[in-house]
This record gives C-alpha cells, structure tokens and sequence, in this order.
C-alpha cells in the first residue's frame, strides 16, 4: 500500500537531493551502500542495549537511501540488473539487522523470551515475504498480489513505534508498550502477506503449467497432423 501511494511523493521530495549527490559525482551503489551500513550500525549499536529513540533517528537518517539510490539510477537512466540485485539483497541484510537489533534486546536486558521470538519471527517472515515474490518471479509468474504488510509498512510500524517507545528513556511514562504492540502487528500482517503471496503464486503456477500443456498438447496434434499429411 505505501509502495504504491507513498512512494511517487518520495520521489518527488527525494529527487533534488538525488540530483545533488549525482552532480558531486555519488554512484547509486555508493549510496546503497553507505545507506545500508548506517541501518546496520543503527540497529546493532543502539538497538540491543535498549536504545530505541537513538536507533531509530540513526536508522531514519539512512533508510530513505533505498528510495535515493534507485531515483538516481533512474535520473542517470542507469538502472541495472547488478543495482537491482544489490538492492534486493541489502535490503535483507537492513531488515535482519532490524528485527535482530530488537530480538537481541528482549533475549538479553530486555528479557522477554516470548517477544524475542516475536522480533525473530518478524525477520524470518519477512525475508520469506520477499523471497516469495522474487523466486515466483525468477520461475517465469507475475506474481501479481503485494499483499497487506510489505516491506514498507514493516519498516514504518516498526521503526515509528521504536522511536516513540524510546521516548521511554526520556521519561514519557507507559509508552514503552508500543514496541511490542507494532511486533505483534508485524508479524500477523506478515504472515498474512505471505498466505497472500503463497496462495498467488500456486494459482499462477497451477495456470502457467496449464496453458504450458494444452500449447504442447497443440503442438504434438499439429506435429502429428503434419506428419499424417507428409505421409499422404
Ligand atoms: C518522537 C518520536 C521520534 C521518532 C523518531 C523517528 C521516527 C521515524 C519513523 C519512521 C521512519 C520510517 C521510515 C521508513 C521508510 C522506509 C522507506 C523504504 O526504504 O522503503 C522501502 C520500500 C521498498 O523498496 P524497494 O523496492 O527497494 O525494495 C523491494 C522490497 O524490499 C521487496 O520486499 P517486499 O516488499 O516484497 O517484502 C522486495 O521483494 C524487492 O526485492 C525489493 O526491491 O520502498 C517503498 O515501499 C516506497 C515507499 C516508502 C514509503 C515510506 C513512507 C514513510 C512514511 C512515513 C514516515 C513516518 C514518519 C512518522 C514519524 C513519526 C514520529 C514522530
Ligand atoms: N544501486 C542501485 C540501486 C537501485 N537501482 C535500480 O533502482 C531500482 C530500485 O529502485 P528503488 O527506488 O526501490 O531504490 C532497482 O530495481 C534498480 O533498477 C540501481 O540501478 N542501482
Ligand atoms: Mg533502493
Ligand atoms: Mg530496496
């Protein structure tokens, strides 16, 4: 949903930025990479020793790069298979480093086994999500369903209930409570996402392969028609 609303106002509002670090001569890949390190260190840093406002800023200030690094491959008119295959793969890396940031808070000083398992079935879904829609792709379906909590929305419910609820350590009271709330919400919505996806996919594949057999079903008549025709 917010893939498909949100992004044409970044766009809009992330291009001069874009354009800026094209003129001072930044590669789309510079920027994937750099964008994605700041994520990691975001998250690894700050997450784990319950730090969730300063990890958050620090995580805000990189993750729009993966909205920059594709608006100036585009501005370049450079996108390239390698760019997309970069990205894809750094985005798993950012959101492993997000969902473990949160996973190795509540398995140490956070203690709370149970939302440590959450914050892992947060990051394995999600990267089965996304896996979902790119191995349907690689085998030829369109794959055509989103579904209710892609990556966009997990980033957003996790980071914004993160950043409040480290407001905590500022002395607002009881917001801590958010942090978990957008977990569990995450981790519905993802395993929704992936019924989604999965049911999709098997009925794209049960009507690919169907139309694969009646073409050769077409094919072998027409051969044999030939070859009867050949023998008259
Ligand atoms: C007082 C409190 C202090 C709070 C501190 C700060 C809080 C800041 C809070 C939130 C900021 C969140 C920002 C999150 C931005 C996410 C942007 C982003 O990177 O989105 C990525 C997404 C997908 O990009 P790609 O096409 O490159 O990736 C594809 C995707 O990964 C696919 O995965 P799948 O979806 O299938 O699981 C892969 O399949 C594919 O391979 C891969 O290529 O980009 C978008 O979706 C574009 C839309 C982005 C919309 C961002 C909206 C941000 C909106 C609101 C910010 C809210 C701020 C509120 C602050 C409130 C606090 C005061
Ligand atoms: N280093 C990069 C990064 C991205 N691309 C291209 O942009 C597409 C992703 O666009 P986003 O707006 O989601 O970042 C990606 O599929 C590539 O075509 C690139 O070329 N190099
Ligand atoms: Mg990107
Ligand atoms: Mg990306």
């Amino acid at each position: 949903m917010l893939n498909k609303y949100a992004r044409a106002f970044f766009t809009r509002v992330l291009t001069p930025f874009a354009a800026f670090l094209i003129r001072r001569g930044v590669s789309p890949d510079t920027v994937t990479l750099i964008g994605t390190a700041g994520v990691v260190a975001g998250a690894l840093v700050f997450y784990p020793r319950g730090e969730f406002f300063w990890g958050t800023v620090v995580i805000t200030l990189f993750v729009f790069s993966d909205l920059v690094d594709g608006n100036m491959a585009r501005q370049l008119g450079r996108s390239s298979r390698w760019g997309a295959f970069l990205d894809s793969t750094l985005d798993r890396v950012a959101d492993g480093a997000i969902f473990g940031g949160f996973a190795l808070w509540y398995a140490g000083t956070g203690n709370n086994v149970m939302l440590c398992a959450v914050s892992i079935f947060c990051l394995a879904s999600g990267q089965v999500v996304s896996y979902t829609k790119a191995r349907g792709e690689s085998i030829g379906l369109p794959v055509a369903v989103n579904g209710l909590v892609e990556r966009a929305e997990r980033l957003v419910i996790s980071l914004v209930a993160a950043g409040f609820a480290g407001l905590h350590a500022f002395g607002v009271p009881g917001i801590q409570v958010l942090l978990p709330i957008a977990l569990w919400i995450v981790a519905v919505g993802s395993l929704v996402t992936l019924v989604q996806r999965v049911v999709t996919v098997r009925r794209e594949a049960a009507e690919a392969d169907a139309a694969a057999a009646l073409q050769k079903g077409e094919n072998a008549s027409q051969g044999t028609s030939h070859g009867s025709g050949a023998a008259q």
